[in-house]
């Protein structure tokens, strides 16, 4: 709702009252409506100011309405109002003004921010546009190039750069409401003929044409297949080309396209799953408001190869003080030189100093013996890693919370090696650790909820998207890989080729197909985890036995291009090749593809047509397969978790809401009946047969994705 007081005399206050973030639900749509109305018609009233309360201006239209009830007063024909008034309005603005927001700001006569203030239309991050006039009213303030950067990235700015790019009028340090009621006295009776937005005309580009079309080539390339993107640079150009009322027209239709797409519920889906992982809860009913974290002021980072480097940034960042012990002398000096080279650049990016003198460096793993958490990032080798938990046990001081970052070795294990397996937790990061947002946050079997409390605040203080997931080989995010490119190799095996596989997943929105990500983090590394499950052994690649292995189908391809030192980018050879070691440029290989047509005449395989359905079909649907097991097992507390783990660290298109909401669009039952068809043909292939918690889901009439969870508590209750 909204509140309406008169100040100082004259000034009507309205100030939006729906916490947390004073979104514009029905309710406060009528309260702006209605104390508008009183404010325009009461006479002692000469000027008008809206703000928000507790701090916040508004967050937006409330995006929960979207899916259910859009009644109420509509948002453009208000902001027309409030435009049209004939006593000033100012908008003061505090805390964010954004989507919404931002266009009922835009609708005032005047804006004035707080200094702290961030400003934005951030709808595209929600599949839609700014449809309450914003598309249309920004681009004739602020120019058509400043608009479409900030509607087409829906990134938000600080008060300052929207000073400078002229969205606001006024930035203050002071009390924002004061600051506005005192300007609104300044203007009150002043004419109000220049400070209707959309009577100004848009300034146009004299290279229209080219400006648009530069940004919708760069904007299509970036969105991977996103319609928002697009459709915003369709609105503004409306802007630039019709006269208001016309682009009002073309903003709506375009708004009303996208409304209505899957996309727009697949990112809002994700706004809201984003959220609820922080809600986490383990399967002991320890839960995020009962377990109380323990502040962390001095961490340390065991190994500084890839990914330690990246943790110690990650953590320095935080403004932690922060120990960094490596034992190859070589390794330490090059990481303490890339380390801070990290933290500069980072530094320079977000206008600060860098955290330099947060991290000290040892050689000697007794330096962290005060810490109060210990990251280990040594190599992925369990008897390495059971020697430095006993370590840490053994060093560290009482309390000291014990994580390893280990892709995929049991947690438990490793708990089990310390004289207090309840501070132990896996903290799996994603690299580059400092840059990618996500973060597993495993729970053994001992863990308690204060260490799990005390792993996803600190994530959170690193910015990192947390999710609270159990102990299993490849916790959510490895475990789900694994049929995954199991596939991409049985379908190599079958006839497709590395560019048709990729292409078909690039297509789907992938930044990178399997293949080509595979050559970018090295085709070693997947070799060594094969060879340390007894997978890989070279002797019987080349035999009749080399597809399958403990007792079911496996490909040895990629084990055939590792004996051949094609481990991907590193070597210039992999499944693609390139200019040099090193080398970025994909390029296709004919060499790779003799090989391909020697290896299914070695075994007798008779290459047939696949087309890029069956690719996403069988690629997608046993990774979606994995993830209905992982949340039968209780390793993932519902669908969100296991979506906002492959958004955030796994490159899945996030206007396809994370395989588990997919699998929720293209209808379970479908996703039960291609499993099946696969299956029923490659029955030696144990991940394509249907989990039965999928069964139990389609047999349930398929309910939506946010009732899952009543499904798999009774059948949990059922075990
Ligand atoms: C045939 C049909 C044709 C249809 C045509 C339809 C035409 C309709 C015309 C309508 C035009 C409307 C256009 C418009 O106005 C569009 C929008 O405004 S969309 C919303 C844009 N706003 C945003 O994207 C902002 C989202 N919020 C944030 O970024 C952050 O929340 C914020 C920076 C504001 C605060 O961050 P922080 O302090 O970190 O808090 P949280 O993020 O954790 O949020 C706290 C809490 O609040 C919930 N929430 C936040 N914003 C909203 C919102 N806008 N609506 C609803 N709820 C919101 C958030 O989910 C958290 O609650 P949880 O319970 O934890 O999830
Ligand atoms: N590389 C990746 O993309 C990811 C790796 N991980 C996991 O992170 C861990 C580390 O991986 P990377 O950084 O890639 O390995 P890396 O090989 O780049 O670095 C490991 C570092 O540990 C050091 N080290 C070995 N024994 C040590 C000891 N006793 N004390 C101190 N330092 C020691 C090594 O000298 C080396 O610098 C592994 O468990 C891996 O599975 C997790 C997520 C992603």
């Amino acid at each position: 709702m909204a509140q309406y007081s008169c100040v100082s005399g004259s000034v009507g206050l309205i100030t939006l009252k729906n916490p947390p973030v004073n979104a514009l639900s029905a309710a406060v749509r009528h309260g702006i409506v209605d104390t508008v109305k009183r404010a325009l018609s009461e006479p002692k009233v000469k000027s008008v100011v809206i703000c928000g309360q507790n701090g916040i201006f508004c967050g937006g239209a409330d995006i929960r309405e979207f899916a259910s009830d859009m009644s109420g007063p509509p948002l453009v024909p208000m902001i027309h109002a409030i435009e049209a008034a004939n006593k000033p309005v100012v908008a003061a603005i505090e805390g964010s003004a954004l989507g919404g927001g931002l266009e009922l700001a835009l609708g005032c006569h005047y804006r004035i921010a707080h200094s702290k203030a961030k400003l934005g239309l951030p709808e595209v991050t929600l599949g839609l546009l700014p449809a309450a006039g914003g598309t249309q009213r920004l681009p004739r303030l602020i120019g058509v190039p400043a608009a479409l950067n900030l509607i087409t990235t829906g990134r938000h700015v600080t008060a300052a750069e929207a000073l400078q790019l002229g969205v606001v009028d006024q930035v203050t340090d002071q009390n924002t409401v004061d600051a506005a009621v005192k300007f609104a006295l300044s203007v009150a009776g002043q004419s109000l003929d220049a400070r209707r937005i959309s009577t100004y005309p848009c300034p146009r580009p004299s290279d229209l044409d080219a400006l648009f079309d530069g940004v919708m080539q760069k904007v299509r390339q970036s969105a991977r297949g996103a319609i928002a993107p697009v459709a915003c640079v369709q609105a503004v150009r409306a802007a630039a080309t019709l006269p208001y009322t016309q682009g009002m027209e073309r903003e709506k239709e375009l708004m009303a396209t996208l409304f209505t797409s899957g996309q727009a519920r697949a990112l809002q889906y994700c706004f809201f799953a984003q959220r609820a992982v922080g809600r986490w809860s383990m399967p002991s009913g320890a839960r995020w408001d009962t377990s109380k974290p323990r502040p962390v002021h001095k961490a340390a980072v065991i190994g500084l190869g890839t990914m330690g480097r990246g943790i110690a940034v990650a953590l320095a960042q935080t403004g932690l003080s922060v120990v960094a012990v490596e034992t190859q002398e070589k390794q330490l000096m090059e990481a303490k030189q890339a380390v801070s080279g990290m933290l500069e650049r980072g530094a320079k990016r977000r206008g600060v100093a860098p955290a330099l003198d947060g991290i000290s460096y040892s050689g000697n793993i007794q330096a962290v013996a005060d810490a109060d958490l210990v990251i280990e990032a040594v190599f992925e080798d369990m008897t390495l890693k059971e020697k430095i938990f006993q370590q840490l046990s053994a060093v560290c001081k009482p309390g000291t919370f014990l994580c390893t970052n280990t892709s995929a070795l049991d947690v438990d294990h490793l708990a089990s090696q310390t004289r207090n397996p309840e501070l132990v937790v896996g903290m799996h990061f994603f690299a580059p650790a400092h840059v990618m947002k996500l973060l597993e946050v495993v729970y053994g079997t001992r863990s308690s909820p204060q260490a799990v409390a005390t792993a996803m605040q600190l994530g959170k203080k690193m910015g990192k998207v947390s999710v609270a997931v159990g102990n299993c080989r490849g916790f959510v995010g490895n475990r789900m890989l694994k049929p995954y490119l199991e596939q991409a190799f049985f379908l190599l095996e079958e006839g497709a080729t590395p560019e048709l596989v990729d292409r078909a997943l690039e297509e789907f929105g992938f930044a990178m197909g399997v293949f080509r990500v595979s050559d970018l983090s090295g085709l070693d590394v997947g070799w060594k985890v094969r060879k340390g499950d007894g997978l890989a052994e070279p002797e019987m690649a080349t035999g009749q036995s080399a597809r399958i292995r403990q007792g079911r189908r496996y490909s040895p391809l990629g084990d055939l291009l590792c004996e051949q030192g094609r481990y991907g980018q590193k070597t210039g050879q992999g499944w693609y090749q390139y200019d040099k070691p090193g080398g970025r440029v994909a390029r296709s290989d004919p060499w790779l593809h003799s090989f391909l047509e020697e290896y299914r005449a070695r075994h007798g395989l008779v290459a047939r047509r696949i087309d890029q359905q069956e690719v996403l079909e069988r690629c997608l649907y046993v990774l979606i397969n994995e993830g209905f097991h992982i949340l039968e097992d209780g390793i993932a507390a519902g669908p969100e978790d296991i979506d906002v783990i492959y958004v955030f660290g796994y490159g899945w298109p996030r206007h396809r809401g994370g395989p588990m909401f997919y699998a929720s669009m293209v209808g379970l039952a479908k996703v039960l009946e291609r499993l099946e068809h696969y299956h029923q043909a490659h029955p030696d292939v144990p991940y394509m047969q249907p989990c039965n918690l999928l069964r139990r889901l389609v047999a349930s009439g398929s309910p939506p994705i946010q009732r899952w969870r009543e499904v798999i508590k009774k059948l949990h209750s059922q075990l």
